[in-house]
């Protein structure tokens, strides 16, 4: 029996560049008495495979034409797709238009043209669909009389509904594959005129005249950063690299705003290590981070626990290895956590965590060792401001020793890794740390010197020996203060851009205490 919404699916048309599973399509479309309509290359194909299809070309008496600039756009395609039915009958059969039921197109491929490093915008003129659109555009309007559909994956699933609604679809799958078309087209023209959009006199290459990006609805969440605000999380189509949007949810309630965000900063933050290494955030600060070459996560999550367990309580924590069933013990024992993110999450540390089953547990694949390039995006009120993501990493061969005194071996190890945890530090950022430990950390001070006071305060309430440690400033120190107040508190090494107009003066305050500096030439502000 056919649902009395449904439409019987008589006449369709194949154009697809894409031609990835369009033959087993319409021979499933054929076997329901589909009559196949078709453009060039694709009606060769599908002829070729033994099907009975009739060419656009024959059907509108047109050729096509213009290199193919020129193929369904006429009267008897459009107004096949878009006369009303009960509507438009009259006119149509005047007019020798046939209703066209279905539509299978998908575009040129100007996305991928134009990532070609040595595209020129000849051929990415050339990749701009124009026909296809416009037929996905009919189509998806006069759903009401038309299936549209633009994603081979869609093909199995109208297959079967056709099998099992008497090759008929019903009205809900259509609006829904409508809307998907709509997606589609704009995000496709979006991509356009962002290109194009670089290419104006006096543009930039870079930024396009209108910002056009397209994000998927990944979840709606009970509240955003506060209970009275609505909040969403929406994804990009497909993010460069493994991170919080690509992570799948093995267990716990489901992600708050917060948890993201959070989640977001503490993931990021551990892909700076090489060796296992722990981050634990706490309202988008690492609280606490640790590597640890010899003893693993494990280890690592002690050691980053230690830091600062007052704040580690409901935070959030992202491994830079498998998590293994020791680590998770040791987390849900001890500590009240809201989140748990690893690349990947063995069965065993799943059965632990499986005890509370609140903790969010993810895993979010492996990442490479250099960080995707892309744009960082941030809603200002009436406005958007766009920079590079701060993918900046310093090498040892890029440190400048500015001292008398070089930095052992040891503080090298340790400033290099007080550096790295700095950049995910709200600004005025300062770590202290000592054998790749954080041993204090300062955040999101007004002033440097009251991020420094806080990194010592917070290292003496967790009974840590600050003196030995060495110090990573995200920006240079305006002041010798800063410097004094490190060398009072026992700090033996210091890391920072450099570039103050005062950086003689701080110099000279360093090799005054004895103590090693270098500066990186690259600053790590992070609002
Ligand atoms: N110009 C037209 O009328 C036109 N009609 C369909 N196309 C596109 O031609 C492609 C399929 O071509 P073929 O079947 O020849 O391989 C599809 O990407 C389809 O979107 C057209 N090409 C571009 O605009």
């Amino acid at each position: 029996m056919t649902a009395p919404d449904s439409l019987r699916i008589r006449r369709a048309l194949l154009s697809v560049s894409d031609k990835t599973g369009i033959v087993d399509l319409a021979h499933g479309l054929a076997a329901f008495g589909v009559e196949l309509l078709s453009t060039g290359g694709t009606a060769r194909l599908l002829a070729d495979s033994g099907l009975a299809v009739t060419e656009v070309a024959d059907y509108t008496g047109f050729p096509e034409m213009m290199d193919g600039r020129v193929k369904t756009l006429h009267p008897k395609i459009h107004g096949g797709l878009l006369g009303r039915r009960g509507v438009d009958d009259a006119v149509m059969a005047a007019h020798g238009i046939a209703p066209i039921d279905m539509v299978v197109v998908n575009l040129y491929p100007f996305e991928a043209t134009v990532a070609n490093p040595g595209c020129t915008l000849e051929a990415a003129i050339e990749n701009i669909d124009i026909g296809g659109p416009t037929m996905l555009r009919s189509a998806a309007k006069n759903h009401a009389g038309v299936a549209v559909l633009v994603d081979a994956a869609d093909y199995a699933a109208v297959l079967a509904e056709l099998r099992d609604n008497d090759g008929a679809l019903g009205h809900a799958t259509r609006f829904a594959l409508a809307v998907k078309t709509f997606e589609h087209t704009a995000r496709y023209d979006g991509m356009i005129a962002n290109y194009l959009g670089t290419r104006t006199a006096g543009a930039d290459a870079q930024f396009p005249r209108t910002f056009n990006a397209q994000l998927r609805l990944a979840q709606t969440m009970r509240y955003g950063e506060n209970p009275h605000q609505r909040a969403a999380f929406y994804v990009e189509p497909a993010p460069a690299e493994a991170c919080v949007a690509t992570a799948r949810q093995l267990q716990g309630k489901a992600l708050s705003f917060n948890n993201v965000a959070d989640t977001d900063a503490a993931l990021e933050c551990v892909k700076s290590f090489v060796k296992p290494a722990c981050v634990i955030v706490k309202h988008a600060n690492p609280c606490g981070v640790a590597v640890s070459p010899e003893g693993g996560i494990r280890a690592a999550y002690e050691l980053a626990y230690a830091t600062d367990p007052t704040s580690a309580f409901g935070g959030i924590i992202a491994f830079n290895r498998e998590l293994d069933a020791a680590t998770a013990r040791a987390i849900v024992e001890r500590q009240f956590v809201e989140v748990i993110i690893a690349p990947r999450v063995s069965a065993e540390a799943l059965a632990v965590t499986a005890a509370k089953q609140n903790v969010r547990v993810l895993a979010c694949g492996e990442w490479g060792s250099a960080r995707a390039a892309g744009l960082d995006w941030k809603r200002v009120n009436g406005g958007l401001l766009v920079q590079e993501r701060d993918t900046g990493m310093i090498d040892v061969a890029d440190l400048r020793v500015v001292t008398a005194r070089a930095p052992t071996e040891a503080e090298l190890h340790d400033l290099v890794f007080a550096w790295k945890v700095a950049k995910f530090v709200k600004s005025n950022a300062i770590v202290y740390a000592k054998n790749r430990q954080t041993i204090g950390i300062g955040a999101g001070q007004m002033s440097r010197v009251y991020s420094a006071k806080i990194a010592g305060i917070k290292a003496a309430d967790e009974g840590l020996t600050v003196p030995g440690s060495v110090m990573a400033s995200d920006a240079f120190f305006p002041f010798r203060d800063g410097i004094d107040a490190a060398a009072a508190a026992g700090i033996t090494a210091v890391i920072q851009p450099g570039g103050s107009m005062r950086d003689a003066e701080v110099i000279e305050a360093a090799d005054a205490h004895g103590m090693a500096m270098v500066f990186t030439g690259m600053r790590h502000f992070r609002h």
